[in-house]
């Protein structure tokens, strides 16, 4: 199969508020690649995710996002490009003032679906998908942490995103949750989403293998090939 690269960085340094966090970073994500990002707390993680999806910019060196120049990259393109990425992050909360139903669809108006018929049976897809399809109507606080999560990960893959990032998406469940997440991940991947998650639980990595990158030290290392 041909190789398709959908993020490269070529001695990338990265840091918060002045200071170094990253130092050097060569990564490459294939079309369908399924990544762990592993590494102590604060050792960089989320901040380098965080530079995939522009919220944070880059230091030094090279860096193609989905064929963007990350260090050229306007404030009039980090829309489109986040359009193309599902974002699975502690930042990106439901929102609570509305219905699951209402949460998915804010997102779909929000980039561009108009038909109503086509919302309702995305929504009714991706909900099936995370096998959540008769949930539609509950508010975000009437669900369990999985569930939620459930919801978070519909409203990433609603625009079959190519690259999906998620960061500690079984951060606050049980294990068993956890690993039904990850098996949702996991399809998502087979079905065309490349997928790069961060974690702390290192069981995973040998129940459900991937690509395993480490923070530490102020670099990115590469540890297995999956
Ligand atoms: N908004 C910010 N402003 C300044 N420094 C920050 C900011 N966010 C993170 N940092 C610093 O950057 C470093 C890396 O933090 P980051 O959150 O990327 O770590 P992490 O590996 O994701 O950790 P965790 O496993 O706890 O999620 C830490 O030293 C942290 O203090």
């Amino acid at each position: 199969m041909e190789e398709q690269v959908l993020i490269s960085y070529k001695g990338v340094d990265i840091n918060q508020q002045e200071l170094g966090v990253l130092k050097g970073v060569d990564f490459e994500l294939q079309k369908g690649e399924f990544v762990y990002l592993i590494g102590k707390v604060g050792s960089g993680k989320s901040t380098f995710l965080k530079t995939i999806y522009g919220e944070l910019e880059i230091a030094e060196g090279e860096a193609t996002v989905l064929g963007n120049n990350m260090r050229k990259l306007k404030r009039k393109h980090i829309a489109p490009l986040r359009r193309k990425l599902g974002i699975v992050f502690q930042d990106f909360q439901l929102l609570t003032d509305r219905t699951v139903h209402d949460n998915l669809k804010f997102v779909l108006q929000a980039t561009g679906w108009k038909r109503k018929y086509e919302i309702e049976e995305r929504i009714n897809e991706v909900l099936k998908q995370v096998g959540m399809e008769n949930k539609g109507y509950k508010m975000p606080n009437e669900l369990s942490g999985g569930e939620q999560q459930r919801i978070v990960i519909a409203r990433a893959i609603l625009n079959k995103p190519e690259i999906l990032l998620a960061d500690e998406p079984t951060g606050n469940l049980d294990v068993e949750t956890g690993r039904m997440i990850v098996e949702l991940l996991r399809e998502i991947c087979a079905q065309g989403s490349a997928i790069i998650m961060t974690t702390h639980n290192l069981n995973l990595l040998g129940e459900y293998p991937g690509k395993v990158y480490r923070c530490e030290s102020h670099r990115l290392v590469p540890v297995t090939e999956g």
